[in-house]
């Protein structure tokens, strides 16, 4: 059955990024098209695809007669699926710029990561020219360093690609961060501080986030200096890790961490649990609360520079790091100690 043109197709647009981002492209008028593997939500003015990227005949239906594509698709970053991880965001990604040059797609705007410059070491400031990570902290994290390397070189005269690279995203329907962090409080996992409390990161609020997005596909073209470039996306507003952890834990009603344990010495406690989860994984599936990845996102600097955006596309933050708090606390009822969530 034929579908009607639209202006952007969001792959992954029923996951936590894509389904804000459907919603603010709606609200600023333009004609959205939906490609996901699972439908999480209705939205009549939405076409939905329901469907795999890795799936040729599945993307071709959703392909055809739309003027730019989002990618926000990828496994959840915190499974643990190397084969997974390559399949979707590797191999998909080549398969979907395949199919936006026979659909005639124009633009290409990829949700890649700040993380793939980051080895697990102190980056303070980091821009868009730092090499990519040598010695990535997961398999997440090297399967988006070649999938944003892929995507940016299939830029060309006719075919316009550029990624946006964000870091620590949180707001409302986030599935990752706040659930893990209320899910290791209400397992009493969250009692210590991993080093001293002083790393500097950047977290993310979801709106700020859709908003570098849109900038991008509206900047991207002909003769844009948006072409083929990577492009962090943050609240500009570096947060203490632990402080920003400690706000949405006591928000949501659990007990702050008062103690604080070396770095190091949970970094090679993680290490060795990783070890034996592996020597386990044939006989028991047991995943450590605490990988190498979240201890070192935990107990590192970690902050971005948005120059490049601020200049290339006149990029600001919408709304302030305290604001996108105060509005993600506010939309997790359910999940705040001794709500309904707390079964
Ligand atoms: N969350 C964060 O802090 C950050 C995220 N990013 C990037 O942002 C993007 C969006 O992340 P986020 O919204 O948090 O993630 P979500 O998991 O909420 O959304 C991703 C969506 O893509 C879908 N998907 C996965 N595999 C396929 C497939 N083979 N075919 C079609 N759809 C698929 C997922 O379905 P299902 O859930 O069933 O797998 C989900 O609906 C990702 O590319 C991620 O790498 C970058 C920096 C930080
Ligand atoms: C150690 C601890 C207290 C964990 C609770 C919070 C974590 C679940 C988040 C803190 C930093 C987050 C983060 C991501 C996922 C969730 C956290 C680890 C990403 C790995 C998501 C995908 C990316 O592209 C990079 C993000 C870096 C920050």
């Amino acid at each position: 059955m034929a579908i009607m043109d639209a202006d952007y197709l969001v792959i992954g647009g029923c996951g936590f990024l894509g389904q804000h981002l459907c919603e603010r492209l709606l609200e600023r008028g333009y004609s959205v098209r939906v490609f996901d593997i699972r439908k999480t939500f209705e939205n009549e003015k939405i076409t939905f695809i329901i469907g795999d990227l890795c799936k040729k005949e599945d993307l071709m239906a959703a392909i055809q007669g739309v003027s730019c594509v989002f990618h926000c698709a990828s496994p959840s970053p915190l499974s643990n699926n190397r084969e997974l991880f390559h399949k979707v965001n590797v191999e998909g990604t080549k398969l979907l710029i395949q199919l936006c040059k026979w659909a005639g797609v124009q633009r290409l705007v990829l949700t890649s990561s700040a993380s793939v410059v980051y080895e697990g070491k102190d980056i303070k400031g980091g821009h868009e020219d730092l090499p990519y990570a040598a010695q990535p902290i997961d398999a997440y994290t090297e399967t988006k360093i070649m999938q944003e390397q892929i995507v940016l070189a299939a830029n060309t005269k006719d075919f316009y690609t550029c990624a946006v690279r964000p870091h620590g995203i949180f707001g409302p329907r986030d599935p990752h961060l706040l659930p893990t962090a209320v899910d290791l409080a209400r397992r009493g996992k969250f009692k210590f501080i991993i080093g001293d409390g002083k790393n500097l990161v950047d977290f993310t609020y979801i709106d700020n986030v859709v908003h570098g997005h849109i900038l991008a596909s509206e900047n991207l073209g002909g003769g844009s200096v948006v072409c083929g470039k990577a492009y962090n996306i943050t609240n500009d507003e570096p947060i203490y890790f632990w402080t920003f952890m400690t706000q949405i834990v006591t928000g949501m009603g659990y007990d702050a961490p008062k103690y604080h344990l070396p770095y190091l010495l949970v970094y090679f406690i993680a290490v060795f649990l990783m070890l034996i989860s592996r020597l386990l994984s044939p006989f028991c599936h047991f995943i450590p609360s605490f990988t190498p990845m979240k201890v070192a996102l935990a107990g590192t600097h970690h902050f971005y520079l948005c120059d490049r955006a601020k200049k290339d596309m006149k990029y600001k933050p919408l709304v302030s790091l305290d604001d996108g708090i105060r509005k993600t606390i506010e939309s997790f009822e359910r999940l705040k100690n001794g709500g309904e969530g707390d079964s």
